[in-house]
């Protein structure tokens, strides 16, 4: 009840801030309305008595008055909802930003690799959608609800003080009404997994990206048989949840029929008796109707209002997660240096991935000195985007430290050494624009600048890509977009190449395999121009470019070479100083070279 309660304190102020004259003004709009109706039930009363002792003038009287409470009721509540709509309207879009900032805002990537993280989201995002402006009516419904209740229970204590056992018995239905939400919470809980598997099949088997390795791995029918298994089972958990939820709701509707039955006899017996009039049995049975319908309504906005406050202790749980931590003894974060003097450091650096407990890296010692080239090879899954993924502070070394000229690089303001470093990654993003802001956004500041594209693209050697589209830099790219250009894989990665090359002098120029789509020759040149590049920009800032690579004809140009086996530098030096030494490089190397001769 307290969540409940809390998060329908944090919608109310939520609203207000965004327009607390709306919120006021739908507020007594439903108040009038709920309190119109209660108010109705004596005056039909008397007018119900006025016209058995024939006193036309009082029932006259009385049939306005029901007339008014009847019609104010019906207008307060259109014009209510006119309010509480766009309100809820404006309150979910705050929230969906909020959730976007969530998923954007932090430092670290550990959220979005979080399979707890990724459920929440999940039941987050089709909760907004589903509840909408819902939460609002809700919340302002819930508020009417107390004070016609409150009438309500005046009304029938002044009747006999035995029928405000009326509302007691409501408390039944509201407290399996609870019950059933948390059942049904729980089954979507259970079935989000489920749920976000089948999307994700889903997605696969309709966008055009799989669509080729589905045809020739032939893998339709299977695609189609998971996708059916994961959906039926989220499909069945959340309907054994919804029979047990809505058992427990008709359990709860038994108990207040049975008193509302017992609430009749009771005031028609004193009637029969002549202890009370005619009125008094009408007002009996409207009030008691109307509790009838308060209980419903309680028990479908408490339901509404537990979810509300579900989705609003998710955002309170992903605020926390994505928090930033501070650093145990440091006061404020330091700014980033403006070159690099003596080099990048690890010593003695772990990592194992949150919620795992295998280690990725241990006792990783190395020394990147300032103004090289650095290529790191290894086998699949051996730990080379890890290194990379700490040295961008996505993640913090689990023990250990990564340093920046003898900085700790966690003292270090994460988004202003990120401003220092510029990356390309395997799994580039696809991003449907301007071709200009597709590469700009590598830069903001000179996303307008045509200059910068062109060199960007140029220290990329991407400019081809621009010659096969119709208006250069002012196309369109992708299919989502009618008149978009289609690019090809390779088209895309080579913008995306661009789009890491905006950062003109960055001080870590991360490249992470950003050229597999390439062919060898074009990915050799490629660097071939690039090391150049970085070695004039090195010797000016100290800049380190750090490449992953499987491709050894790349891989030799660099200055420094690390071999990472099992999470560990199994060997580091020069191409010829590791050919010599004839170990892991050198077998590697050996095998690579063999397939080209
Ligand atoms: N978010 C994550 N959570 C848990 N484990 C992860 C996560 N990301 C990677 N791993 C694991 O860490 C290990 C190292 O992964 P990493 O991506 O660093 O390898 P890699 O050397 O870059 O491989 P590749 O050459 O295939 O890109 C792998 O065993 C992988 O399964």
């Amino acid at each position: 009840m307290r969540q409940t309660v809390r998060g329908a304190y944090q919608l109310l102020v939520l609203t207000y801030r965004i327009d607390p004259g709306k919120l006021i003004l739908s507020l007594a709009l439903m108040l009038l309305q709920s309190s119109a109706l209660p108010l109705a039930a004596p005056a039909l009363a008397a007018l119900t008595d006025a016209a058995v002792e024939g006193d036309a003038r009082r029932a006259v009287i009385a049939a306005v008055v029901v007339a008014v409470l009847v019609i104010a009721s019906l207008t307060a509540g259109h014009f209510a909802h006119i309010f509480y709509f766009e309100l809820g309207d404006l309150a979910l879009m705050r929230l969906e930003r909020e959730l976007v900032e969530l998923s954007n805002d932090s430092p670290g990537l550990e959220h979005h690799e979080r399979a707890d993280y990724a459920d929440k989201i999940q039941v987050l995002r089709t909760e907004l959608q589903r509840s909408g402006w819902g939460s609002m009516q809700a919340l302002l419904s819930s508020l009417g609800l107390g004070v016609a209740v409150a009438i309500t229970a005046v009304l029938l204590a002044g009747l006999n003080p035995w029928l405000l056992a009326l509302p007691v018995a409501a408390l039944p239905p509201l407290l399996l009404g609870r019950r059933a939400e948390s059942t049904a919470a729980q089954a979507r809980d259970q079935a989000a997994l489920d749920n976000r598997r089948a999307r994700h099949l889903f997605v696969i088997a309709t966008d055009a990206g799989p669509a080729k390795e589905l045809r020739v791995c032939g893998l339709e029918g299977d695609l189609r048989a998971r996708h059916a298994a994961a959906w039926s089972r989220a499909t069945a958990t959340l309907w054994r949840g919804e029979v047990r939820a809505s058992v427990l709701r008709v359990a709860g509707q038994l108990v207040f029929a049975a008193a509302y039955v017992a609430a009749t006899l009771l005031v028609v017996r004193d009637a029969v008796e002549g202890h009370r009039t005619v009125g008094d049995v009408i007002l009996v049975i409207t009030l008691a109707a109307q509790v009838n319908a308060q209980v419903t309504s309680t028990v479908t906005i408490l339901q509404q209002l537990q979810r509300t406050a579900r989705t609003m202790a998710d955002l309170e749980w992903m605020r926390e997660v994505v928090r930033p931590r501070p650093v145990a003894g440091l006061a404020a974060p330091l700014p980033a240096p403006d070159a690099i003097r003596s080099g990048i450091t690890f010593e003695g650096v772990a990592f194992t991935y949150p919620g795992t407990d295998r280690p990725v890296l241990a006792d990783v010692d190395l020394s990147l000195p300032p103004g090289t080239t650095v290529a790191i090879v290894g086998e699949n899954g051996a730990g080379k985007t890890t290194l990379v993924k700490l040295l961008c502070r996505f993640y913090d070394a689990t023990a250990g430290t990564v340093a920046i000229d003898g900085v700790d690089l966690r003292h270090l303001d994460a988004d202003d050494w990120r401003a220092r470093v510029a990356a390309g990654f395997q799994d580039f993003s696809r991003f449907e624009l301007l071709a200009r802001e597709n590469v700009g956004v590598g830069h903001l500041p000179d996303i307008g600048s045509d200059e910068a594209v062109l060199a960007a693209l140029g220290r990329a050697h991407a400019e081809g890509v621009l010659e096969r589209l119709d208006h250069g830099l002012d196309s369109q790219l992708g299919t989502t977009h009618s008149d978009g250009a289609q690019l090809s894989g390779g088209q895309w990665q080579k913008l995306a190449l661009g789009r890491a090359m905006m950062r003109e002098a960055p001080l870590l120029l991360v490249l992470d395999e950003p050229t597999s789509a390439l062919d060898a020759q074009a990915e050799h040149e490629l660097f071939e121009r690039y090391a150049e590049n970085a070695r004039r920009v090195g010797e000016l800032t100290g800049a380190i470019t750090l490449l992953v690579s499987h491709r050894f004809s790349t891989v030799r140009m660099a200055d420094l070479i690390l071999v990472v086996a099992d999470g560990r530098i199994a060997e580091q030096g020069s191409h010829a100083e590791l050919v010599s030494q004839g170990g892991l490089y050198a077998e590697l190397f050996n095998l690579q070279a063999a397939a080209y001769r």
